[in-house]
């Protein structure tokens, strides 16, 4: 894959959010006094989104669900300054895109990318099993300016281990992953990312996370170097779920206000899930902003309503499955749930027992505490042994916090307070599995 689109990919998934029209006067924060349907028709007022009529059954749900997360609506019709000019309908098109990098610099420190560098997506998002390439090591000079020449390991590879991996990959973007040594793999670099694994190094939560190996470089390309975690498994099955309430930074609806742009990817990809999706300027445009987009995103999924969603499954027969978009409600997660383990009870009470543990070290751990934790998964991985792991993975997006500010997790977010309801999410994430082990639960298949 040529330099330049890896280097996006990386950069982008840092700078997160593209957006359009952006104007001050369509940031909302809801109060939590409102009606639930009164909240959602202004709620399709702001941002012209076709919510689904709430019916009396569904209005609790919504009802938590407008409450736990303010809408901030970043779009560029309804009544929104921002026109649609020569220059955006460039910026939605690769080819020219590519051409109008810049860059800029977090808050976090970490080099961020213009929008214009965001890669249509649909050929990109792995949806499964893959083939890891094995890189051969890289020894040459080791003087990129941009990244620390003092976190370069040099791990030992011997020549029976180079050759290409099966694994399973069930977010993300393809090709961000490479075959490590025996037991690792390589994921492309990220400065956020490699910050959070050497802050993890030595916390409560360093057991509940990958194996962090250092940097490496292959190919002239850096790569974060971890532990495989499907490693010790017999042909696993895994379920990869994204915490939070929220999916892109407080930072990244910052900068999409300052440098709003429409993206025609993610457009498609609306379209392809609900062609009633997109407004009618939307439609005209044939582009969406990146925070619209993944409020969509969210409100579909079961983000808004459980503070997590189903991103990936690999079920017990081999076969990946990545189209859990429309997975909302507490009933249809169950049931996703109910599949996945098979309802073996041994499974599910290691697996609740481990998200036991977890939320233990969270409470007490320092990193979480000082952390907007953004994007993050947790990685389910079970067998036919009825061996069940659950680790914390991907911390692309998971942002320090400013000295002496820490956040609760649980509480509903506004923007400005950064909390990302990770705390709440796990809550739900317990008593979705804990509701198939129940006692007197005739489906359970304990042995
Ligand atoms: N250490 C690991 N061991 C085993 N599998 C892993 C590991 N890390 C990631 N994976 C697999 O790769 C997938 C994507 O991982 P991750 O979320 O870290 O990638 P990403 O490119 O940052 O994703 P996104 O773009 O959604 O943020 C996971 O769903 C999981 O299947
Ligand atoms: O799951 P979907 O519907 O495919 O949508 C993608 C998903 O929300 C990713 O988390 C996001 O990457 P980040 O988390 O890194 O922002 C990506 O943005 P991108 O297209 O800008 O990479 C989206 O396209």
């Amino acid at each position: 894959m040529p330099k330049e689109r890896e280097k996006r990919r990386k950069t982008s998934k840092e700078a997160g959010l593209s957006g359009a029209g952006i104007s001050e006067g369509f940031v909302k924060e809801r109060r939590t006094s409102c009606k639930a349907s009164e909240i959602r028709d202004e709620l399709c007022q702001m941002t012209e989104v076709r919510l689904p009529e709430v019916n009396s059954t569904q209005a609790q749900t919504s009802m938590m669900e407008v409450l736990r997360v303010p809408q901030v609506t970043i779009t560029p019709d309804g009544g929104c300054s921002h026109e649609i000019g020569q220059e955006d309908w460039a910026d939605v098109d690769g080819p020219l895109r590519r051409n109008m990098s810049n860059s800029s610099i977090s808050s976090t420190g970490s080099s961020i990318e213009s929008e214009d560098d965001i890669l249509s997506d649909n050929e990109k998002k792995s949806k499964g099993n893959i083939t890891l390439e094995h890189l051969c090591e890289d020894t040459g000079e080791q003087s990129k300016p941009w990244w620390k020449i003092e976190t370069i390991v040099n791990w030992p590879f011997v020549g029976s281990q180079r050759r290409n991996l099966s694994w399973v990959q069930l977010a993300g973007h393809k090709g961000n992953f490479k075959a490590g040594g025996e037991g690792t793999i390589l994921k492309k670099f990220s400065e956020n990312e490699k910050l959070c694994f050497e802050r993890l190094q030595g916390d409560v939560l360093q057991g509940f996370v990958p194996g962090y190996h250092g940097v490496v470089e292959r190919d002239g390309e850096p790569f974060l170097h971890m532990t495989d975690l499907l490693v010790n498994f017999d042909e696993p099955s895994v379920m990869d779920c994204k915490m939070g309430v929220r999916t892109y930074l407080e930072e990244e609806l910052v900068r999409a206000r300052e440098r709003p742009k429409l993206r025609r990817d993610l457009y498609d990809k609306m379209l392809e899930v609900d062609s009633e999706a997109p407004s009618p300027q939307e439609h005209l445009q044939r582009a969406v902003t990146k925070p619209r987009y993944m409020q969509w995103r969210e409100t579909l999924s079961s983000t808004h309503t459980l503070g997590f969603r189903i991103e990936g499954i690999k079920a017990t027969d081999g076969t990946c499955h990545t189209d859990f978009k429309k997975i909302r409600s507490k009933e249809d997660v169950t049931q996703v749930f109910r599949d996945f383990s098979g309802v073996n009870t041994n499974i599910l009470n290691s697996y609740l027992s481990k998200l036991v543990k977890i939320q233990q070290a969270l409470k007490s751990s320092e990193f979480f505490k000082r952390h907007e934790v953004i994007g993050s998964s947790l990685l389910f991985i079970h067998d036919h042994t009825e061996r069940a792991e659950v680790w914390l993975i991907d911390f692309g997006k998971t942002t320090g916090l400013p000295e002496g500010q820490t956040l609760d997790h649980c509480i509903p977010w506004q923007e400005g307070n950064r909390e990302d309801g990770y705390m709440w999410g796990l809550d739900n994430l317990k008593r979705t599995l804990g509701s198939l082990t129940n006692k007197g639960n005739s489906e359970g298949t304990s042995k």
